[in-house]
């Protein structure tokens, strides 16, 4: 068993759909990168990447590389989970905690664990996401932005089995 963390966070911008978990949330604004920035799921790619010691996502999906634009994050997180697979391992479990003052996650909840735990090629219940605000305080109470942290533990994948 290995284990790895990932934290991440983008900013608020106007004229961007809100993406967390893989799922559309309603809001008068989203999240600006040069995926659909879903934070959330960044941080569990990047957790499960650090678990197989094989580095962040900015090193094999380079925000430089036009075929990035616009992309799913969770066929992002697919692409980390096959990375993972060839280097002998399998996902176990993932948990992540959102930090966000608005808009209210709780409802989408279990879409997003259903979501990611569909791109990881795991059961709904290997996945929970938390959400939280920060009272207001810091950049993402002054709503400035969104964070993730996530962990994930991964395990031997048996000999012979196919990627
Ligand atoms: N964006 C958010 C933030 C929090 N929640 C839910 O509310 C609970 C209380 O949050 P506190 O920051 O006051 O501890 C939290 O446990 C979440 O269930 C939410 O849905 N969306
Ligand atoms: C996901 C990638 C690639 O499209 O872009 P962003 O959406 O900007 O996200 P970030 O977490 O800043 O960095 C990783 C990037 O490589």
């Amino acid at each position: 068993m290995r284990v790895g963390m990932g934290y991440d966070v983008h900013r608020f911008a106007e004229g961007r759909p809100l993406v967390l978990g893989g799922v559309e949330i309603s809001h008068h604004r989203g999240l600006l990168g040069h995926s659909d920035a879903d934070v959330l799921v960044h941080a569990v790619c990047d957790a499960l990447l650090g678990a197989a010691a094989l580095g962040d996502i900015g090193r094999h999906f380079p925000d430089s590389e036009e075929r990035y634009r616009g992309i799913s994050s969770l066929l992002l997180l697919e692409e980390c989970t096959r990375l993972v697979g060839r280097a002998g391992y399998r996902p176990v479990n993932a948990d992540a905690v959102v930090l966000a003052e608005r808009p209210k996650l709780a409802p989408h909840i279990p879409r997003m664990c259903e979501r990611i735990a569909h791109a990881m090629g795991l059961e709904p219940e290997a996945v929970n996401v938390k959400a939280t605000t920060t009272e207001g305080l810091g950049f993402v109470g002054r709503r400035e932005g969104i964070a993730a942290y996530a962990v994930v533990l991964i395990e031997k994948r048996e000999e012979g089995a196919v990627s």
